[in-house]
């Protein structure tokens, strides 16, 4: 690409010096893997400052997580207001432009495919409206934090709450996709949890520019919400210095392929939230409304090829295919420039298929445990809704998959038994998304079974704490075992807004 790629921004890196951050950095704790790296490159005084400076950004992060755990939601939501009216500007507006460009000249000069360049490319006026507006919905949303969801009298005047609260410092690895950083710097703050950012190389000039503009438009009026609360590392070096920071980092969501995802997983031992890639299905059932069926599939291959919510494999029941609708199906998605690539015990049995559309061919095995990221389908059929969660559960990704029928009870028995985050009936793969979800934005589509599964918004950014409000109660009033005296356990009126700020 050209340009040298730093650590972190330069306006990061200045700030990089307190002396704060440096007694502390002391003290954080490394895991085995960045202390072996950190060994290996200590004859490089460049690569040991960029450790430093990574990890004392790492304390800044923490520090600033910990002011923002008692940031009011009129604060939180005075910085996103602030964020929103820094990105309008149109002097900003043109310095994002300008930065933009320079990662699209070099994705051009890079051969990079035209889906990746449409990632990448923020000079739509409609996507980089929907990226500002983002930030000013999520301000106007409810506050996620200090929501009471529970309460119990234990005893007259010993009163147990269960109360919602930031995470803490969330560290997030992302794809080429600049207006991620926006989502979830918006969604980061809304939750009150600080965030270190990592975006896709591609995209590195369009996210400094991004990073930058938001920090520094939160200001004093902002309270507790401080410029740390958004920080942004740039090399695969500083996330493994991160990965090693568990004392400062309490999650990492790596967002992108399977591969990273395993990757983190295996390199830190802070809880990792993944958002791995998107094997996703949709499934043609025996009963159904058959104009439905090819919008559908035609929607969810074609409107955004690369995204992990896209539809890769096409599972058709077996009963179609003797009938018109199949052929009809087929040349539907072909002339939608669609690639099939057809199961080879189909194509010898119904040679019409590539007289009619010589563009098809025989799929691979591994086809059908690929994520193609392109304009590709594999197709299959199945002889039954039990036949198409068996192929789903052992050959996707626990990512989104669908059904289309007009029968209740496939429907029913489909969305049981495929154990993937998003489960849909008669609608496109492609509704996987927080902003669709009513979200506002998303941090990303998690495949992980805890804590939070699918578009992950403000709400699988929180946890919570138990608050325990006594009178100077101790437990050995209480006593242990025969005749000790009972709690009352009884369910208090849940005021859910009680502890917001
Ligand atoms: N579930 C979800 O929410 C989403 C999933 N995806 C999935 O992401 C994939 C496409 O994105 P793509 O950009 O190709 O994904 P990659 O996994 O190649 O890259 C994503 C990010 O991870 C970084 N990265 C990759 N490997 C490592 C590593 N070993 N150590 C440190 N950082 C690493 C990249 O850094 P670098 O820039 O240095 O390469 C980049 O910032 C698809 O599989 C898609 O389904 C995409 C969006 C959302
Ligand atoms: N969830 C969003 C974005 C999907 C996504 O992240 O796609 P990509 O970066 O192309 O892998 C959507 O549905 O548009």
């Amino acid at each position: 690409m050209g340009t040298k790629r730093k650590a972190m921004s330069s306006d990061n890196g200045k700030k990089m010096q307190s002396d704060n951050g440096k007694k502390m950095q002391k003290k954080s704790e490394t895991s085995k893997t960045t202390k072996t790296k950190h060994k290996q490159s200590s004859d490089n005084n460049g690569t040991d400052n960029e450790f430093k400076l990574v990890g004392a950004l790492a304390v800044r992060a923490r520090e600033a997580s910990l002011k923002m755990q008692t940031a009011s939601a009129q604060h939180r939501n005075a910085a996103l207001v602030r964020i929103h009216t820094a990105l309008s500007r149109n002097e900003n507006r043109a310095a994002i432009i300008e930065a933009n460009k320079l990662d699209l000249d070099a994705a051009v000069q890079n051969n990079l495919s035209p889906q990746l360049i449409k990632r990448l490319d923020l000079s739509s006026k409609d996507k980089f409206d929907s990226m500002i507006q983002g930030v000013k919905d999520i301000a106007d949303m409810p506050d996620p934090v200090g929501r009471n969801d529970l309460a119990t009298k234990l005893d007259d005047d010993l009163e147990l709450f269960r109360v919602s609260c930031p995470i803490g410092v969330i560290l997030i690895i992302f794809e080429a996709r600049p207006e991620v950083v926006v989502n979830i710097a918006a969604l980061t703050i809304k939750s009150g949890n600080a965030v270190i950012l990592k975006g896709g190389k591609e995209a590195q000039h369009s996210n400094a520019i991004l990073a930058k503009i938001i920090s520094d438009a939160i200001s004093d009026d902002c309270g507790n919400v401080g410029k740390d609360a958004v920080l942004l590392v740039e090399s695969r070096t500083a996330i493994d210095v991160l990965l090693g920071m568990d004392k400062q980092i309490d999650l990492v969501i790596p967002r992108g392929s399977n591969q990273l995802v395993r990757h983190v997983q295996g390199n830190t031992r802070i809880p990792v939230l993944g958002h791995a890639d998107g094997i996703c299905t949709t499934y043609l059932d025996e009963t159904l409304d058959e104009e439905k069926a090819i919008r559908i599939i035609i929607d969810a291959k074609t409107t955004a090829p690369s995204a992990c919510n896209s539809t890769e494999t096409l599972l058709i029941h077996k009963f179609h295919l003797e009938t018109p609708f199949f052929i009809t199906l087929l040349t539907r998605l072909a002339v939608a420039n669609i690639s099939l690539r057809i199961d080879p015990e189909i194509i010898s049995a119904f040679p019409v298929i590539t007289a009619t559309i010589p563009t098809v061919t025989a799929a691979t095995p591994e086809d059908f445990d690929t994520e193609f990221l392109d304009t590709i389908l594999a197709v299959r059929a199945v002889a039954s809704v039990d036949d198409a969660i068996s192929h789903i559960n052992l050959h996707g990704s626990h990512h989104t998959d669908a059904i289309v029928t007009a029968s209740q009870d496939a429907a029913d028995t489909f969305l049981r038994g495929v154990d993937s985050a998003d489960v849909f009936w008669n609608a496109s793969t492609r509704f996987a998304d927080g902003f669709r979800f009513g979200f506002g934005a998303e941090i990303g589509v998690s495949t992980n079974k805890t804590h939070a599964r699918g578009p992950v918004g403000v709400e699988g950014l929180m946890i919570y704490k138990y608050r325990l409000h006594g009178n100077g109660h101790c437990t050995a009033d209480y006593g242990e075992g025969v005749g000790r005296k009972s709690y009352k356990h009884d369910a208090l009126d849940i005021d859910s807004k009680r502890f917001q700020l």
